[in-house]
């Protein structure tokens, strides 16, 4: 029977297709006492080669698609299960506890892990406990007969349902077969959702009741430019989403016109329109929209997608592949922002109460300063390729900042030194996300070369609502007055120095924000790649001079985001 869901509008896009589910089924178990060892092993040795044929599979599918790289995890997995180490421990239990499979399989797993968890010193040889987890997983699954999910394995076009998907999952979705996916939880601005739009994959997440709401095979269209999500549409539905798809395609066909258009509003002023990126892979969509700069960078995936600490060589490859790619225009790299939700497996951080408000970015760079001065030095050797500006990500105060930059120039006259060529024109800038930050615009303006404004973090930070939690999307405000006049004091503080304001955040692709940035000055927008365009042919309908007569408007006389919601939707209509 036809359902209709709400969620929350997370990449633009439309689709129809099948529903594959991306959820653990349950595994729970007894632990009991068997009569007969021999059959009790016979059964494990039996799921152990299903496990071992569907991890061949998986390893196969994941290189053809994904790349050998992210492949790799795979063989490790099957390294596991030939291990006669860990797989003679599960046998001997059986035998001496005269204990069922399951049982045997997870006492012994749970030694090794906590073996491999112990040795703090050695990341590579913690990481390992990860690979028996999913081992253990896997290899219960066959025991207790139930399917897991094997998003590697998708060879048809789907729409993958999830409780929620991390950085990872998302990173491992194929764009050739995922057409969408919709989610439980989560928010506009939480990474996967980021993920999604540079991935181009249509999404609605925060529907709270999506994985029940639907079985596998059972067919959606979703809408990610309303959150709308159908189960088992009519006849009539899907012939409209399909209309919707096509009129959809037919404007970002009109977008496309203005590829190589320069950024200029009805009144003749330029603005520069910059992209985001996480991973050199994402340099095809910056090159295919348009962008006319990197304004972030998000140096992190490249620690996400490692199996250990990026060497400097490896990360003086990707940052050099950016910054020639993109000659002369700038790109700006954003120095390792790790916590919140994103995790390193090597780089095990405390658990906490408060993630967000906890150990990461800069905070772990300045306490963790063998970390951080790899990166700038590949950074600074990658410069002589291109027009390189860094940032730091969550700074609070200007001692951090002060103590990131005196690194910064420790490591520059290093390999100065050294006879490296080094830019001499590297720009060295900070996120403002922090309202402590925002507030203290005017004194940080006089120690940074610019400010990239992240208002996913300054939102969730001065609304204090979490922007992953849909619970709480309704404080995520950010035409609120409070925000606006947050982001006016930095951008008036950054032109009273003299320097730049740029905004990385989502909300500088948002078209009801675009017109008051612009009237408030901003002087660059970098976006999710698939919205330059989008705002491209909105700036050209813009004049500044009205512009600022709205933002001066919705500064001082609004009360509400929704009041600013209305002031811009009706001015631009
Ligand atoms: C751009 C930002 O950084 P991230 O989304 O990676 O936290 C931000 O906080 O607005
Ligand atoms: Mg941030």
């Amino acid at each position: 029977m036809t359902k209709q869901l709400k969620g929350i509008a997370a990449s633009d896009g439309i689709a129809t297709a099948k529903a594959y589910m991306l959820v653990q089924p349950d595994l729970s178990f007894k632990q009991s006492t068997i009569e007969n060892a021999d059959a009790e092993i016979q059964r494990l040795h039996s799921a152990l080669e299903q496990s071992n044929s569907e991890l061949k599979l998986i390893r196969d599918k994941a290189a053809e698609s994904l790349g050998e790289e992210e492949a790799q995890v795979f063989d490790a997995h099957m390294m596991i299960l030939a291990d006669p180490e860990f797989t003679g421990a599960i046998e001997n239990k059986i035998k001496d506890d005269a204990i069922n499979a399951e049982a045997a399989l997870k006492t012994v797993s749970d030694t090794f892990i906590a073996t491999f968890e112990a040795m703090v010193d050695n990341p590579y040889m913690q990481e390992r406990a990860a690979d028996i987890r999913d081992v253990y997983t896997r290899v219960l699954a066959h025991l207790l007969g139930r399917a897991l999910p094997n998003p590697a394995l998708i060879d048809s076009e789907v729409i993958v349902v999830a409780h929620d998907l991390t950085p990872s999952d998302t990173a491992q979705l194929n764009k050739r077969y995922v057409k969408a996916f919709v989610t439980d939880i989560g928010g506009r601005t939480a990474h996967s959702a980021i993920m999604a739009r540079s991935l181009e994959i249509p999404a609605v997440v925060g529907t709270q009741s999506i994985t029940a709401d639907v079985k596998e095979g059972q067919m959606l269209t979703v809408d990610g430019l309303t959150g709308d999500v159908t189960v088992e549409p009519t006849a009539d539905q899907v012939a409209a989403s399909k209309q919707e798809a096509a009129d959809y395609a037919a404007q970002k066909a009109e977008w496309a016109t203005l590829k190589t258009a320069k950024t200029v509003t009805a009144d003749g002023k330029h603005f520069t329109i910059a992209a985001n990126i996480g991973t050199p892979k994402d340099l095809d969509g910056v090159l295919a929209n348009g962008a006319e700069a990197i304004g972030l960078y998000r140096s992190e995936f490249l620690y996400m997608d490692s199996a250990e600490l990026p060497t400097e060589d490896d990360q003086f490859e990707a940052y050099k592949q950016v910054l020639e790619t993109m000659s002369p225009k700038q790109v700006v790299v954003r120095t390792m922002d790790i916590g919140g939700d994103k995790h390193l497996p090597y780089l095990p951080l405390p658990e906490e109460q408060n993630p967000f408000l906890g150990y990461r970015a800069i905070r772990i760079s300045l306490d963790r300063d063998d970390i951080f001065r790899t990166q700038l030095r590949a950074l600074l050797r990658a410069s002589a390729f291109g027009k390189l500006g860094i940032m730091f990500p969550m700074i609070a105060t200007v001692p951090e900042f002060e103590a990131a930059k005196a690194i910064f120039l420790e490591e520059k006259a290093k390999l100065i030194a050294d006879g490296v060529k080094v830019a001499d024109d590297i720009e060295l800038g900070m996120m403002m996300e922090i309202p402590a930050a925002a507030v203290l615009a005017d004194q940080f303006a006089k120690h940074v070369d610019f400010f990239s404004i992240g208002t996913n973090d300054l939102i969730q930070y001065t609304m204090a609502a979490d922007r992953g939690n849909e619970h709480v999307s309704y404080l995520y405000q950010p035409y609120n007055p409070s925000i606006l006049r947050l982001v006016k004091h930095v951008i008036d503080s950054a032109h009273a120095e003299g320097k730049w304001a740029g905004m990385c955040g989502e909300a500088a692709g948002d078209p009801i924000m675009v017109p008051l940035l612009l009237g408030m000055g901003l002087d660059e927008y970098s976006m999710s790649a698939t919205s330059v365009l989008k705002v491209r042919s909105l700036m050209k309908k813009l004049s500044t001079a009205d512009m600022k007569a709205l933002a001066d408007k919705a500064i001082t006389e609004s009360v509400t985001n929704e009041d600013n919601q209305k002031l811009v939707a009706e001015y631009t209509k």
